[in-house]
């Protein structure tokens, strides 16, 4: 389902060449961490405390939309209480998660993504940036996941597919309602970011892949990475992180901070695309996740972006003098292919020199 869209197109256009890549380790079977995902502990040193940390919000706070425009322009992140998708199906998508992620590897890899192909099991699309491998394994989903579902569970996928579905509808409806609070703050209205107003008829929808993350349990997580840093390549990312800490965020002049879980809410994080769209005035948030000796931890990623061949370009409202024009319009697509050839410097290429 689903194949004429940015995401999967960009996979197309950049597949995974070194298998490596996809296949993710049989975590269960080693005792010691082999070489092969073995980091300096430089890169996966640990977080620094901080008085006051990713701010939270509640969506019901009269305050909410100072509070997003602040985090945001400080932060690239908030986190979000009272958001109305309901507990019963966040504790649902982690169920089955943790149904899926503890499958035997073999069985796994029957729904192992081929390297053209965005969905289905396997390590996370960047790590073919480094040579040392990540300590986690994913399954992306756009839309239904019923062909990679039935290979897992061949009479027994319907709970695991209705689950995903409806998870995604929900954050679809969530997502919209935080970008146009956030666009709000900013003075912008829908007329002003045109991927929003043309977004609704015909082809025009916007696009959307969810990813299930799982991080096992490490013999010594203070050589291990579960995810690199990275920024997210979407309008805006929504992230439940369950209960077990590993999300970092990186500030300037300060390093890297942690993200406490709070049971039941989002982590939002501003995405590359959104941060064109402010002209720079929301940043976009370098964040990792480090793994841990104790707990499997297990995160769900929703990316969102806009529709296919939507030019994103910096709002002219937020150009002036003081404020010169960033970026030229790109499209998802565009900007994907970016993204898989020079991961996190994907932005200085479409930026103009000011
Ligand atoms: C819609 C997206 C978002 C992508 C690219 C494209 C499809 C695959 C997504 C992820 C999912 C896992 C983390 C990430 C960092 C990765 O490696 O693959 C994400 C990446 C990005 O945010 O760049
Ligand atoms: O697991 C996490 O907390 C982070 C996941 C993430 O950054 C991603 O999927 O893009
Ligand atoms: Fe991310």
């Amino acid at each position: 389902m689903n194949n004429n869209n940015s995401i999967s197109a960009s996979f197309k256009t950049n597949p995974t060449i070194n298998l490596d890549h996809i296949i993710p380790l049989d975590f269960k079977t080693v005792l010691k961490l082999p070489k092969s995902h073995s980091w300096s502990t430089t890169t996966t040193s640990t977080h620094v405390e901080v008085d006051e940390g990713v701010p939270v919000v509640d969506l019901a706070d009269p305050e909410a939309l100072t509070l997003i425009r602040g985090a945001c322009e400080k932060w690239g992140m908030f986190q979000v209480t009272n958001h109305g998708v309901p507990i019963k199906l966040l504790k649902q998508i982690e169920f089955q998660s943790k149904k899926l992620f503890g499958l035997p590897t073999n069985q796994k890899l029957l729904a192992v993504r081929s390297p053209e192909e965005c969905t289905g099991y396997g390590l996370p699309r960047i790590s073919t940036f480094f040579s040392k491998l990540f300590w986690s394994e994913g399954f992306s989903i756009m839309g239904s996941p019923l062909h990679h579902a039935r290979q897992l569970w061949p009479n027994h996928h319907f709970d695991f597919c209705n689950v995903m579905v409806e998870y995604q509808k929900e954050l679809m409806g969530l997502t919209e309602r935080i970008l146009g609070l956030m666009f709000t703050s900013l003075d912008l209205t829908q007329e002003d970011v045109k991927c929003f107003s043309e977004s609704k008829n015909g082809s025009k929808h916007p696009q959307a892949l969810l990813q299930l993350n799982s991080y096992p349990i490490c013999p010594d997580p203070t050589r291990a990475m579960g995810l690199a840093p990275h920024t997210d390549s979407s309008l805006l990312t929504l992230l439940y992180q369950t209960n077990i800490s590993g999300l970092q965020v990186f500030r300037e002049n300060v390093g890297w901070v942690l993200v406490n879980p709070i049971s039941g809410a989002f982590v939002v994080n501003v995405g590359d695309l959104m941060h064109i769209i402010c002209n720079g005035r929301f940043k976009t948030a370098l964040h990792r996740a480090l793994v841990n000796q104790t707990h499997h931890r297990i995160s769900v990623a929703y990316f969102y972006g806009p529709p296919k061949d939507v030019n994103i370009s910096p709002s002219i409202k937020l150009v002036d003098r003081d404020h010169p024009i960033l970026y030229r319009p790109v499209t998802w697509k565009e900007f994907l292919d970016s993204k898989a050839t020079h991961f996190n410097k994907a932005l200085d290429f479409i930026r103009f020199d000011v």
